[in-house]
């Protein structure tokens, strides 16, 4: 049984459609990443999976008993609010402190509960966003370009955190990323979107697919070239990533 299924749908908002007939399905387990210009539809397909964005034709299926947890992509907070990282991760209603605690602690963030929200850096406050849509327990987990702001270096170790998330938890990931060397080696099917689906497979056959290459240019192949020389030298990914190499060759 798929967690969620995407048949058909289309998106408007006044005269224009930014959504066009687009079907996808998300099955337990794997991370699905979606590239795309800006303004190709990402954010409201994400949208549309969690209701808060209506569909013009088509649907969201969602398998029974599916719990999703959606990382924004931005959460605006007055910096001057005094808040702490546990008052603010209880303001969801009815979350132990056990609980906050444990998702802190599969956030990769377990000595934040009792810091101020406005003084965590950037990457801190990225996994407490990760640890509130994690105190639900989702089957799935939707991330919505969460590394926006990050270096390069605290984007991947984000990036690092939700894979160890998905080998303890066995949560699937549909995630919006631009960063393509990130998404091919982080990602087992990568989702081409502009308005509607271009392409998809896994990140090698995307990465060489012509409708990926019209909108990336060619020097996004090296995005891929590039996970391959680092994949080399680093073997703490899992083995789908030798899978995903192999299918380039
Ligand atoms: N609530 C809204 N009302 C009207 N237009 C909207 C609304 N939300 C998004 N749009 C427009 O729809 C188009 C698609 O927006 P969306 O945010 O889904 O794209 P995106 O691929 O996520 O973009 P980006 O990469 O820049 O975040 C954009 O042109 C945007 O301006």
């Amino acid at each position: 049984m798929s967690l969620v299924q995407v048949e058909d749908l289309s998106v408007r908002y006044g005269a224009r459609t930014v959504l066009s007939r687009v079907s996808l399905r998300v099955e337990p387990g794997e991370i699905v990443t979606i590239v795309g210009p800006n303004g190709s539809g990402k954010t409201s397909l994400l949208r549309a999976i969690i209701g808060a964005v209506k569909p013009l034709k088509g649907r969201v299926v969602q398998g029974s008993g599916v719990k999703i947890g959606y990382v924004p992509q931005k959460l605006h907070i007055d910096e001057t609010l005094p808040i702490t990282v546990s008052r603010f991760l209880k303001l969801l209603g009815g979350v132990a402190v056990a609980d906050i605690d444990h998702a802190l602690a599969q956030a990769g963030v377990p000595d934040l509960a009792a810091a101020q929200l406005s003084q965590l850096s950037g990457g801190q406050f990225q996994r407490v966003l990760l640890a509130r849509a994690l105190i639900g327990k989702p089957d799935l987990l939707l991330l919505d370009e969460a590394t926006q702001g990050l270096d390069q270096r605290g984007s991947a170790s984000f990036y690092q955190q939700i894979e160890t998330v998905r080998q303890n938890t066995g949560c699937a990931v549909l995630m919006i990323s631009h960063e393509l060397h990130v998404v091919m080696s982080a990602s087992d099917r990568v989702i081409c979107l502009n308005g509607h689906v271009c392409c998809e497979g896994t990140p090698a056959v995307v990465a060489s697919a012509p409708e990926y290459r019209a909108l990336f240019g060619p020097g996004t192949g090296g995005a891929l070239a590039l996970y391959r020389h680092e994949h080399d030298h680093h073997h703490d990914h899992g083995d789908h990533n030798h899978d995903h190499t192999e299918a380039a060759e």
